[in-house]
């Protein structure tokens, strides 16, 4: 059995962009109330006294956008120094980025995912649902601090959405070539916004990496990363290309992580909502750690029952009760 190690942790559901491909278009979702989101506190007592002894060594904190967190820096900062931390990174939208780069590299993060889909002004703010003054222009300046701060890998997340971005592949794949950056496709899930999902809202990897390798050629990279991304690389190319294609392949058999909501949900699967504890009210509810770490000692045994098993059937299946900016990607 693959060991999961790896917590991907929502810091909180709220974000300040709104993307076509992870929330419904003008529903309102139901954010967490604040009184519902774990404090920092009760965060840092999971961590240290049920996730870490358990085996969890390895975390990702995500959203919702994570730098809209009050005292994100403090809370990088407490994780990063426990002794048993091997790995902290973040996946943010990159918007508040820039005056925060410093601050959360000195606190002790040292890698960081940041999303963006266009190179584009105008297809940017189509796709995260700006309607006011471009935001493109500071996101960029987000990506190119956290790059002049050191942090390394330094990974871009493109989702790829048939007729809206997918012309931009090669454009973005070229950023890999001078810069150490290390760009990711994704394909699309049906988790989020069903409506632009319709029938088949995604392309194949196979597909990009064949306009890739016509363009450059591509070979496999000698590089992985912890995660499901398949890793390939533009032949003198600084950086690399992943690729994460959990429509047309399955890389479930490699499942290392789950995952933690805002509001203290623990989700063993992304794909799947079956298993689920509450983990917030049970803490305040008096229930022990030692309570708490069997429960999570449990569903780790199970956790390969509970992995997602469908692959696409051709339709849109995915009826989930929560967006993947209330999961965390
Ligand atoms: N189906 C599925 N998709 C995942 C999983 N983990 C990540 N993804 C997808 O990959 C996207 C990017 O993930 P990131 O937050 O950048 O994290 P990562 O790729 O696991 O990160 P690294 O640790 O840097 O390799 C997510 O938004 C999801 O779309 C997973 O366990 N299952
Ligand atoms: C939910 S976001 C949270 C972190 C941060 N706000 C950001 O966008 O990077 C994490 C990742 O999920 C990806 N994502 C969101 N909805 C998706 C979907 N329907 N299919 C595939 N990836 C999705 C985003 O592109 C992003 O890389
Ligand atoms: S992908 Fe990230 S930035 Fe975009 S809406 Fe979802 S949580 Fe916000
Ligand atoms: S879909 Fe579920 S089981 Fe498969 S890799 Fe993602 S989280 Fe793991």
């Amino acid at each position: 059995m693959n060991q999961v190690d790896y917590l991907r942790i929502s810091l909180i559901d709220r974000c300040n962009f709104r993307c076509q491909y992870c929330m419904p278009e003008g529903a309102e979702l139901d954010y967490i109330l604040r009184q519902q989101l774990l404090t920092d506190e009760e965060l840092l007592t999971l961590i240290k006294e049920v996730f870490i002894p358990v085996g969890f060594t390895r975390f990702r904190l995500t959203g919702g956008e994570p730098l809209l967190r009050p005292r994100v820096v403090e809370l990088v900062g407490a994780i990063a120094t426990l002794p048993q931390t091997q790995d902290l990174s973040m996946t943010t939208n990159g918007f508040l980025l820039a005056p925060m780069a410093q601050n959360l590299y000195n606190a002790g993060l040292r890698r960081i995912n940041i999303s963006l889909d266009s190179l584009d002004s105008d297809t940017f703010d189509q796709i995260i649902g700006n309607r006011g003054r471009s935001q493109w222009e500071k996101v960029w300046h987000g990506i190119q601090a956290a790059y002049n701060v050191g942090f390394d890998p330094l990974k871009l997340n493109v989702v790829v959405i048939p007729g809206v971005n997918d012309h931009e592949i090669l454009d973005l794949a070229a950023l890999t070539i001078d810069k150490q950056w290390h760009v990711r496709f994704i394909e699309f899930m049906p988790i989020g916004n069903a409506d632009l999902f319709g029938d088949r809202g995604w392309i194949p990897s196979v597909e990009l990496r064949q306009s890739i390798s016509q363009r450059w050629g591509l070979t496999e990279s000698q590089i992985r990363g912890n995660g499901p991304a398949d890793v390939f690389q533009i032949p003198g190319a600084k950086g690399t290309l992943g690729f994460i294609s959990q429509m047309s392949e399955c890389f479930c058999d490699r499942c290392n992580r789950m995952r933690l909501s805002a509001d203290g949900w623990l989700r063993p699967c992304l794909l799947n909502e079956n298993g689920q504890i509450d983990l917030k009210t049970a803490l305040r509810n008096g229930v022990s750690t030692s309570v708490l770490r069997n429960q999570v000692k449990d569903l780790l045994e199970i956790k390969s029952e509970i992995n997602y098993k469908q692959r696409y059937s051709g339709s849109n299946e995915g009826i989930y009760t929560r967006t993947m900016s209330q999961i965390g990607g």
